[in-house]
Protein backbone atom coordinates (compact mmCIF):
# COMPACT_ATOMS: atom_id res chain seq x y z
CA UNK A 1 0.00 0.00 0.00
CA UNK A 2 1.32 3.18 -0.79
CA UNK A 3 2.07 6.06 2.03
CA UNK A 4 -1.13 8.74 2.24
CA UNK A 5 -0.77 11.64 1.23
CA UNK A 6 -1.34 14.84 3.90
CA UNK A 7 -3.87 17.59 3.13
CA UNK A 8 -5.16 20.61 4.55
CA UNK A 9 -8.95 21.87 3.94
CA UNK A 10 -9.29 25.56 4.11
CA UNK A 11 -13.17 26.45 4.34
CA UNK A 12 -13.73 22.57 5.33
CA UNK A 13 -17.41 23.76 6.78
CA UNK A 14 -18.64 25.10 3.78
CA UNK A 15 -20.15 23.67 0.82
CA UNK A 16 -17.07 22.56 -1.55
CA UNK A 17 -15.32 21.79 1.69
CA UNK A 18 -17.67 19.30 2.76
CA UNK A 19 -17.91 17.92 -0.47
CA UNK A 20 -13.91 17.05 0.05
CA UNK A 21 -14.52 15.96 3.36
CA UNK A 22 -16.98 13.30 1.70
CA UNK A 23 -14.22 12.33 -0.80
CA UNK A 24 -11.24 11.61 1.71
CA UNK A 25 -13.57 9.76 4.23
CA UNK A 26 -14.37 7.82 0.61
CA UNK A 27 -10.52 7.14 0.60
CA UNK A 28 -9.74 6.95 3.83
CA UNK A 29 -6.95 5.09 3.13
CA UNK A 30 -5.34 7.61 0.59
CA UNK A 31 -5.58 10.50 2.90
CA UNK A 32 -4.15 11.73 6.34
CA UNK A 33 -5.94 15.18 6.69
CA UNK A 34 -3.64 17.10 9.11
CA UNK A 35 -5.61 20.82 9.51
CA UNK A 36 -9.37 21.56 9.05
CA UNK A 37 -9.90 25.45 9.00
CA UNK A 38 -13.70 27.15 9.43
CA UNK A 39 -15.40 30.23 9.92
CA UNK A 40 -17.84 29.79 12.64
CA UNK A 41 -19.41 26.38 12.59
CA UNK A 42 -17.41 25.07 15.60
CA UNK A 43 -19.80 22.06 15.95
CA UNK A 44 -19.40 20.70 12.32
CA UNK A 45 -15.66 21.23 12.63
CA UNK A 46 -15.16 19.17 14.99
CA UNK A 47 -17.41 16.20 13.79
CA UNK A 48 -15.28 16.50 10.69
CA UNK A 49 -11.78 16.46 12.90
CA UNK A 50 -12.76 13.60 14.53
CA UNK A 51 -14.19 11.62 11.13
CA UNK A 52 -11.04 12.12 9.36
CA UNK A 53 -8.86 11.82 12.78
CA UNK A 54 -7.46 15.74 11.86
CA UNK A 55 -4.28 16.99 14.15
CA UNK A 56 -5.56 20.58 14.39
CA UNK A 57 -8.60 22.42 14.12
CA UNK A 58 -8.92 25.51 13.51
CA UNK A 59 -11.71 28.16 13.35
CA UNK A 60 -11.44 31.38 12.55
CA UNK A 61 -14.11 32.99 14.75
CA UNK A 62 -12.78 33.46 18.47
CA UNK A 63 -16.35 33.27 20.14
CA UNK A 64 -16.72 29.94 18.66
CA UNK A 65 -13.17 28.27 20.24
CA UNK A 66 -14.57 27.54 23.31
CA UNK A 67 -17.25 24.89 21.99
CA UNK A 68 -14.38 23.83 19.14
CA UNK A 69 -12.35 22.87 22.22
CA UNK A 70 -15.18 21.54 24.48
CA UNK A 71 -16.31 19.31 21.15
CA UNK A 72 -13.07 18.14 20.92
CA UNK A 73 -11.71 17.62 24.36
CA UNK A 74 -10.01 14.11 24.75
CA UNK A 75 -9.33 13.38 21.22
CA UNK A 76 -6.23 14.70 21.38
CA UNK A 77 -6.62 17.21 18.51
CA UNK A 78 -5.48 20.12 18.91
CA UNK A 79 -7.43 23.52 17.92
CA UNK A 80 -6.29 27.29 17.70
CA UNK A 81 -8.70 30.43 16.36
CA UNK A 82 -8.65 33.71 15.05
CA UNK A 83 -6.96 35.05 11.65
CA UNK A 84 -3.32 34.34 12.88
CA UNK A 85 -3.84 30.77 13.17
CA UNK A 86 -6.34 30.43 10.57
CA UNK A 87 -2.96 31.07 8.11
CA UNK A 88 -0.30 29.93 10.25
CA UNK A 89 -2.52 26.36 9.88
CA UNK A 90 -2.51 26.66 5.84
CA UNK A 91 1.42 27.03 5.97
CA UNK A 92 1.76 23.67 7.89
CA UNK A 93 3.01 21.46 5.87
CA UNK A 94 0.77 19.43 3.56
CA UNK A 95 1.25 17.17 0.24
CA UNK A 96 -1.96 19.03 -1.10
CA UNK A 97 -4.71 21.83 -0.04
CA UNK A 98 -8.39 22.66 -0.63
CA UNK A 99 -8.87 26.27 -0.62
CA UNK A 100 -12.12 27.18 -0.08
CA UNK A 101 -12.46 29.78 2.06
CA UNK A 102 -15.20 32.62 -0.04
CA UNK A 103 -13.88 35.99 -0.62
CA UNK A 104 -10.56 38.28 -0.12
CA UNK A 105 -10.28 36.80 3.37
CA UNK A 106 -9.10 33.21 2.20
CA UNK A 107 -6.60 35.05 0.03
CA UNK A 108 -3.87 34.86 2.78
CA UNK A 109 -4.51 31.51 3.97
CA UNK A 110 -4.50 30.60 0.04
CA UNK A 111 -1.05 32.36 -0.55
CA UNK A 112 0.91 31.05 2.87
CA UNK A 113 -0.39 27.29 1.41
CA UNK A 114 1.40 28.62 -1.50
CA UNK A 115 4.55 29.02 -0.49
CA UNK A 116 5.02 26.28 0.79
CA UNK A 117 4.91 24.35 -2.77
CA UNK A 118 3.10 21.56 -2.84
CA UNK A 119 -0.47 21.23 -4.64
CA UNK A 120 -3.23 23.78 -3.85
CA UNK A 121 -6.53 23.13 -5.38
CA UNK A 122 -8.15 26.29 -5.89
CA UNK A 123 -11.95 26.77 -4.86
CA UNK A 124 -11.34 30.44 -3.82
CA UNK A 125 -12.02 32.27 -6.76
CA UNK A 126 -12.14 35.55 -4.91
CA UNK A 127 -8.26 35.38 -3.97
CA UNK A 128 -7.30 34.65 -7.62
CA UNK A 129 -9.11 37.87 -9.17
CA UNK A 130 -8.71 40.12 -6.47
CA UNK A 131 -4.44 39.01 -6.17
CA UNK A 132 -3.75 37.45 -9.97
CA UNK A 133 -0.32 38.54 -10.43
CA UNK A 134 0.92 37.95 -6.92
CA UNK A 135 -0.88 35.09 -6.31
CA UNK A 136 0.86 33.13 -9.90
CA UNK A 137 4.52 35.06 -9.00
CA UNK A 138 3.67 33.12 -5.76
CA UNK A 139 2.88 29.72 -7.44
CA UNK A 140 6.28 30.22 -9.79
CA UNK A 141 8.85 31.01 -6.92
CA UNK A 142 7.43 27.96 -4.26
CA UNK A 143 7.16 25.48 -7.68
CA UNK A 144 3.60 24.96 -6.21
CA UNK A 145 0.82 23.29 -8.12
CA UNK A 146 -2.06 24.98 -8.82
CA UNK A 147 -5.12 22.58 -9.92
CA UNK A 148 -8.76 24.64 -10.86
CA UNK A 149 -11.69 22.84 -8.81
CA UNK A 150 -14.23 25.50 -10.59
CA UNK A 151 -16.31 23.27 -12.68
CA UNK A 152 -15.88 25.05 -15.47
CA UNK A 153 -11.60 26.18 -14.76
CA UNK A 154 -11.32 22.34 -14.33
CA UNK A 155 -13.32 21.68 -16.97
CA UNK A 156 -11.15 23.40 -19.50
CA UNK A 157 -7.96 22.46 -18.00
CA UNK A 158 -9.15 18.77 -18.92
CA UNK A 159 -10.25 19.74 -22.34
CA UNK A 160 -7.03 21.37 -22.71
CA UNK A 161 -4.79 17.87 -22.05
CA UNK A 162 -3.13 17.50 -25.33
CA UNK A 163 -1.20 20.87 -24.66
CA UNK A 164 -1.87 22.46 -28.31
CA UNK A 165 -2.13 26.11 -28.93
CA UNK A 166 -5.64 26.99 -27.77
CA UNK A 167 -7.87 29.27 -29.83
CA UNK A 168 -10.52 30.37 -27.29
CA UNK A 169 -12.07 29.28 -24.26
CA UNK A 170 -16.06 29.01 -23.97
CA UNK A 171 -17.46 28.97 -19.81
CA UNK A 172 -20.81 27.84 -19.28
CA UNK A 173 -23.31 29.82 -17.35
CA UNK A 174 -26.33 28.29 -15.96
CA UNK A 175 -28.13 31.90 -16.08
CA UNK A 176 -28.94 31.39 -12.44
CA UNK A 177 -32.71 31.68 -10.96
CA UNK A 178 -33.44 35.27 -13.36
CA UNK A 179 -32.01 34.13 -16.54
CA UNK A 180 -36.04 34.61 -18.26
CA UNK A 181 -36.81 37.29 -15.78
CA UNK A 182 -37.95 41.00 -16.59
CA UNK A 183 -36.12 43.74 -14.95
CA UNK A 184 -39.04 44.55 -12.80
CA UNK A 185 -38.67 40.99 -11.89
CA UNK A 186 -35.35 41.01 -10.90
CA UNK A 187 -35.96 44.75 -9.13
CA UNK A 188 -38.16 43.09 -6.59
CA UNK A 189 -36.08 40.05 -6.26
CA UNK A 190 -36.13 38.63 -2.46
CA UNK A 191 -33.34 37.13 -0.93
CA UNK A 192 -35.10 33.90 -1.36
CA UNK A 193 -35.66 34.23 -5.10
CA UNK A 194 -32.47 34.97 -5.99
CA UNK A 195 -31.16 31.91 -3.74
CA UNK A 196 -32.95 29.47 -5.99
CA UNK A 197 -30.24 28.39 -7.77
CA UNK A 198 -31.48 26.24 -10.87
CA UNK A 199 -29.10 23.84 -10.97
CA UNK A 200 -26.33 23.59 -8.36
CA UNK A 201 -26.09 23.64 -4.58
CA UNK A 202 -23.60 25.99 -3.13
CA UNK A 203 -23.07 28.20 -0.05
CA UNK A 204 -24.82 31.72 -0.37
CA UNK A 205 -22.54 34.13 -2.02
CA UNK A 206 -21.64 31.78 -4.75
CA UNK A 207 -25.27 31.85 -5.46
CA UNK A 208 -26.07 35.31 -5.25
CA UNK A 209 -23.46 35.76 -7.28
CA UNK A 210 -24.99 33.48 -9.98
CA UNK A 211 -27.50 34.95 -9.90
CA UNK A 212 -26.54 38.63 -11.09
CA UNK A 213 -23.70 36.42 -13.09
CA UNK A 214 -20.75 38.43 -11.13
CA UNK A 215 -19.94 34.63 -10.73
CA UNK A 216 -19.62 34.10 -14.56
CA UNK A 217 -17.79 37.24 -14.62
CA UNK A 218 -15.11 37.00 -11.51
CA UNK A 219 -15.27 33.51 -13.96
CA UNK A 220 -14.17 34.80 -16.78
CA UNK A 221 -11.20 37.05 -14.94
CA UNK A 222 -10.51 33.52 -13.18
CA UNK A 223 -9.85 31.81 -16.86
CA UNK A 224 -8.01 34.91 -17.89
CA UNK A 225 -5.32 34.50 -14.82
CA UNK A 226 -5.05 30.47 -14.68
CA UNK A 227 -4.56 30.19 -18.33
CA UNK A 228 -3.16 33.33 -19.23
CA UNK A 229 -5.56 34.37 -22.18
CA UNK A 230 -6.74 37.57 -23.04
CA UNK A 231 -10.47 38.41 -22.21
CA UNK A 232 -11.15 38.78 -26.44
CA UNK A 233 -10.27 35.02 -26.63
CA UNK A 234 -12.57 34.03 -23.50
CA UNK A 235 -16.45 33.39 -24.10
CA UNK A 236 -19.89 32.64 -22.31
CA UNK A 237 -22.21 30.82 -23.69
CA UNK A 238 -25.77 30.36 -21.17
CA UNK A 239 -26.37 26.83 -20.55
CA UNK A 240 -29.21 26.10 -18.22
CA UNK A 241 -28.80 22.31 -18.04
CA UNK A 242 -25.72 22.78 -16.11
CA UNK A 243 -24.28 19.70 -18.17
CA UNK A 244 -21.25 21.05 -20.24
CA UNK A 245 -18.69 23.01 -18.03
CA UNK A 246 -16.26 24.47 -20.91
CA UNK A 247 -15.05 24.39 -24.64
CA UNK A 248 -11.52 24.67 -25.52
CA UNK A 249 -11.31 26.02 -29.20
CA UNK A 250 -8.59 24.82 -31.35
CA UNK A 251 -7.06 25.89 -34.37
CA UNK A 252 -8.02 23.34 -36.55
CA UNK A 253 -11.86 24.38 -35.48
CA UNK A 254 -11.93 21.13 -33.40
CA UNK A 255 -13.91 21.75 -30.03
CA UNK A 256 -13.04 19.78 -26.49
CA UNK A 257 -16.04 19.56 -24.07
CA UNK A 258 -15.84 18.33 -20.66
CA UNK A 259 -19.46 17.06 -19.19
CA UNK A 260 -20.93 15.92 -15.91
CA UNK A 261 -23.49 15.77 -13.76
CA UNK A 262 -23.47 19.65 -11.61
CA UNK A 263 -22.11 17.89 -8.50
CA UNK A 264 -18.23 19.65 -7.50
CA UNK A 265 -17.47 15.70 -6.00
CA UNK A 266 -16.40 15.34 -9.48
CA UNK A 267 -14.13 18.59 -10.33
CA UNK A 268 -12.24 17.97 -6.16
CA UNK A 269 -11.56 14.30 -7.30
CA UNK A 270 -10.32 15.07 -10.38
CA UNK A 271 -7.78 18.01 -8.62
CA UNK A 272 -7.36 15.36 -5.83
CA UNK A 273 -6.18 12.46 -8.32
CA UNK A 274 -4.18 14.66 -11.33
CA UNK A 275 -3.07 13.66 -13.31
CA UNK A 276 -4.54 10.08 -12.34
CA UNK A 277 -7.88 9.46 -11.62
CA UNK A 278 -10.48 8.14 -9.19
CA UNK A 279 -13.66 6.43 -8.47
CA UNK A 280 -16.56 9.16 -6.94
CA UNK A 281 -20.56 7.83 -6.15
CA UNK A 282 -21.49 10.87 -8.17
CA UNK A 283 -24.57 10.69 -10.51
CA UNK A 284 -23.39 9.49 -14.02
CA UNK A 285 -24.79 11.79 -17.15
CA UNK A 286 -27.75 9.78 -19.14
CA UNK A 287 -28.32 12.30 -22.04
CA UNK A 288 -31.38 10.17 -23.47
CA UNK A 289 -33.11 10.95 -20.18
CA UNK A 290 -31.79 14.77 -20.57
CA UNK A 291 -32.92 14.81 -23.41
CA UNK A 292 -31.87 18.29 -24.58
CA UNK A 293 -29.14 20.56 -23.98
CA UNK A 294 -29.71 24.15 -24.73
CA UNK A 295 -27.07 27.39 -25.62
CA UNK A 296 -28.20 31.17 -25.40
CA UNK A 297 -26.28 34.32 -25.49
CA UNK A 298 -26.49 35.86 -21.87
CA UNK A 299 -28.31 39.23 -21.96
CA UNK A 300 -25.84 42.39 -21.14
CA UNK A 301 -28.45 44.75 -19.94
CA UNK A 302 -30.09 42.94 -17.56
CA UNK A 303 -26.67 41.45 -16.57
CA UNK A 304 -24.43 43.84 -16.77
CA UNK A 305 -22.02 41.54 -14.55
CA UNK A 306 -20.02 40.57 -17.79
CA UNK A 307 -18.94 43.94 -19.31
CA UNK A 308 -17.70 45.19 -15.70
CA UNK A 309 -15.43 42.50 -15.21
CA UNK A 310 -14.33 42.51 -18.65
CA UNK A 311 -13.99 46.16 -18.20
CA UNK A 312 -11.85 45.29 -15.06
CA UNK A 313 -9.32 42.71 -16.91
CA UNK A 314 -8.43 45.70 -19.97
CA UNK A 315 -8.31 48.51 -16.83
CA UNK A 316 -5.52 46.33 -15.52
CA UNK A 317 -4.01 46.74 -12.02
CA UNK A 318 -6.64 46.86 -9.26
CA UNK A 319 -9.78 47.12 -11.27
CA UNK A 320 -10.70 43.32 -10.62
CA UNK A 321 -9.65 43.57 -7.02
CA UNK A 322 -11.92 46.61 -6.61
CA UNK A 323 -14.57 45.05 -8.74
CA UNK A 324 -14.67 41.37 -6.57
CA UNK A 325 -14.14 43.42 -3.01
CA UNK A 326 -17.37 45.97 -4.05
CA UNK A 327 -19.32 43.02 -4.75
CA UNK A 328 -18.80 41.34 -1.67
CA UNK A 329 -20.05 44.21 -0.05
CA UNK A 330 -22.68 44.60 -2.11
CA UNK A 331 -23.62 40.68 -1.98
CA UNK A 332 -23.34 41.21 2.24
CA UNK A 333 -25.96 43.92 1.79
CA UNK A 334 -28.27 42.02 0.00
CA UNK A 335 -28.28 39.29 2.02
CA UNK A 336 -28.99 41.32 5.08
CA UNK A 337 -32.17 42.88 3.08
CA UNK A 338 -30.47 46.25 3.42
CA UNK A 339 -30.45 47.10 -0.47
CA UNK A 340 -32.10 45.19 -3.55
CA UNK A 341 -31.07 43.03 -6.47
CA UNK A 342 -29.96 45.32 -8.88
CA UNK A 343 -28.37 47.76 -6.75
CA UNK A 344 -25.72 44.83 -6.36
CA UNK A 345 -24.48 45.78 -10.00
CA UNK A 346 -24.70 49.12 -9.52
CA UNK A 347 -22.58 49.50 -6.25
CA UNK A 348 -19.62 47.73 -8.44
CA UNK A 349 -19.81 50.09 -11.24
CA UNK A 350 -20.12 52.67 -9.33
CA UNK A 351 -16.89 51.37 -7.09
CA UNK A 352 -15.29 50.94 -10.36
CA UNK A 353 -15.89 54.35 -11.75
CA UNK A 354 -14.97 55.98 -8.31
CA UNK A 355 -11.28 53.69 -8.05
CA UNK A 356 -10.03 53.17 -11.54
CA UNK A 357 -7.45 50.72 -12.40
CA UNK A 358 -4.66 52.01 -10.15
CA UNK A 359 -1.53 50.07 -10.00
CA UNK A 360 -1.36 46.84 -7.52
CA UNK A 361 1.70 44.77 -8.31
CA UNK A 362 2.61 44.23 -4.64
CA UNK A 363 0.48 42.20 -2.06
CA UNK A 364 0.03 45.63 -0.13
CA UNK A 365 -1.18 47.49 -2.61
CA UNK A 366 -4.14 44.91 -3.47
CA UNK A 367 -5.17 44.79 0.33
CA UNK A 368 -5.30 48.56 0.02
CA UNK A 369 -7.75 49.09 -2.62
CA UNK A 370 -8.82 46.36 -1.43
CA UNK A 371 -9.89 48.10 1.94
CA UNK A 372 -10.72 51.24 -0.25
CA UNK A 373 -13.43 49.02 -2.21
CA UNK A 374 -15.05 48.56 0.87
CA UNK A 375 -15.36 51.82 2.12
CA UNK A 376 -16.45 53.40 -1.23
CA UNK A 377 -19.04 50.37 -1.89
CA UNK A 378 -20.26 50.81 1.50
CA UNK A 379 -21.15 54.75 1.06
CA UNK A 380 -22.65 53.08 -1.96
CA UNK A 381 -24.48 50.97 -0.16
CA UNK A 382 -25.35 52.91 2.62
CA UNK A 383 -26.65 55.81 0.38
CA UNK A 384 -29.09 53.39 -1.14
CA UNK A 385 -30.05 51.86 1.92
CA UNK A 386 -31.17 55.37 2.94
CA UNK A 387 -33.26 56.16 -0.30
CA UNK A 388 -34.77 52.94 0.27
CA UNK A 389 -36.16 53.77 4.30
CA UNK A 390 -37.08 57.00 2.71
CA UNK A 391 -39.32 55.36 -0.42
CA UNK A 392 -40.49 52.69 2.47
CA UNK A 393 -41.58 55.57 4.77
CA UNK A 394 -43.02 58.06 2.02
CA UNK A 395 -45.45 54.48 0.68
N1 LIG B 1 -19.97 25.80 -3.76
C1 LIG B 1 -19.59 25.55 -5.01
O1 LIG B 1 -20.15 24.65 -5.67
C2 LIG B 1 -18.47 26.33 -5.63
C3 LIG B 1 -17.74 27.25 -4.90
N2 LIG B 1 -16.68 27.90 -5.48
C4 LIG B 1 -15.92 28.85 -4.70
O2 LIG B 1 -15.42 28.19 -3.55
C5 LIG B 1 -15.40 29.06 -2.43
C6 LIG B 1 -16.24 28.45 -1.32
O3 LIG B 1 -17.58 28.37 -1.74
P1 LIG B 1 -18.69 27.60 -0.88
O4 LIG B 1 -18.11 26.35 -0.33
O5 LIG B 1 -19.89 27.54 -1.73
O6 LIG B 1 -18.95 28.65 0.29
P2 LIG B 1 -19.54 28.40 1.75
O7 LIG B 1 -20.10 29.69 2.21
O8 LIG B 1 -20.42 27.21 1.75
O9 LIG B 1 -18.23 28.04 2.61
C7 LIG B 1 -17.24 29.00 2.91
C8 LIG B 1 -16.24 28.41 3.86
O10 LIG B 1 -15.33 29.44 4.27
C9 LIG B 1 -15.31 29.48 5.70
N3 LIG B 1 -14.97 30.83 6.13
C10 LIG B 1 -15.72 31.95 6.01
N4 LIG B 1 -15.05 33.02 6.51
C11 LIG B 1 -13.86 32.53 6.95
C12 LIG B 1 -12.73 33.14 7.55
N5 LIG B 1 -12.70 34.45 7.83
N6 LIG B 1 -11.67 32.36 7.85
C13 LIG B 1 -11.70 31.03 7.61
N7 LIG B 1 -12.74 30.41 7.03
C14 LIG B 1 -13.80 31.15 6.71
C15 LIG B 1 -16.70 29.06 6.11
O11 LIG B 1 -16.76 28.68 7.47
P3 LIG B 1 -18.15 28.58 8.32
O12 LIG B 1 -19.17 27.98 7.41
O13 LIG B 1 -17.74 27.67 9.45
O14 LIG B 1 -18.48 29.95 8.77
C16 LIG B 1 -16.87 27.88 5.15
O15 LIG B 1 -16.13 26.78 5.60
C17 LIG B 1 -15.94 30.41 -2.95
O16 LIG B 1 -14.87 31.24 -3.29
C18 LIG B 1 -16.74 30.03 -4.18
O17 LIG B 1 -16.80 31.06 -5.14
C19 LIG B 1 -16.32 27.67 -6.78
C20 LIG B 1 -17.02 26.79 -7.54
C21 LIG B 1 -18.16 26.06 -7.04
C1 LIG C 1 -20.33 24.86 -9.64
C2 LIG C 1 -19.64 26.04 -10.14
O1 LIG C 1 -18.58 25.97 -10.70
C3 LIG C 1 -20.29 27.34 -9.98
O2 LIG C 1 -19.38 28.39 -10.16
C4 LIG C 1 -21.40 27.39 -11.00
O3 LIG C 1 -20.84 27.64 -12.22
C5 LIG C 1 -22.41 28.39 -10.62
O4 LIG C 1 -23.39 28.41 -11.57
P1 LIG C 1 -23.57 29.58 -12.65
O5 LIG C 1 -23.19 28.96 -13.95
O6 LIG C 1 -25.03 29.85 -12.51
O7 LIG C 1 -22.72 30.73 -12.27
MN1 LIG D 1 -18.05 27.85 -11.61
Amino acid sequence: MSTPRTACILGSTGSIGCSTVDLMLAQREAWQVRTLVGGRNAERLAEQAIALGARLAVIADTDAHDLLRERLTGTGIETACGARAVIEAAAEPADWTMAAITGAVGLAPTLAAIRRGQSVALANKEALVCAGDVMLRAVDEARATLLPVDSEHNAIFQSMADGNPVEKIVLTASGGPFRTASRETMARARVEDALKHPTWTMGAKITIDSATLFNKGLEVIEAARLFGMDESRIGVVVHPQSVVHGFVQYADGSVIAQMGAPDMRIPIAHCMAWPGRIATSSRRLDLAEIGRLEFESPDDLRFPALRLARESLRAGGAASAILSAANEVAVEAFLERRIGFLDIAEIVEAAMERLGAPPADTLEAVNHWDTEARRVAGEERDRRETRRAGVAVAS
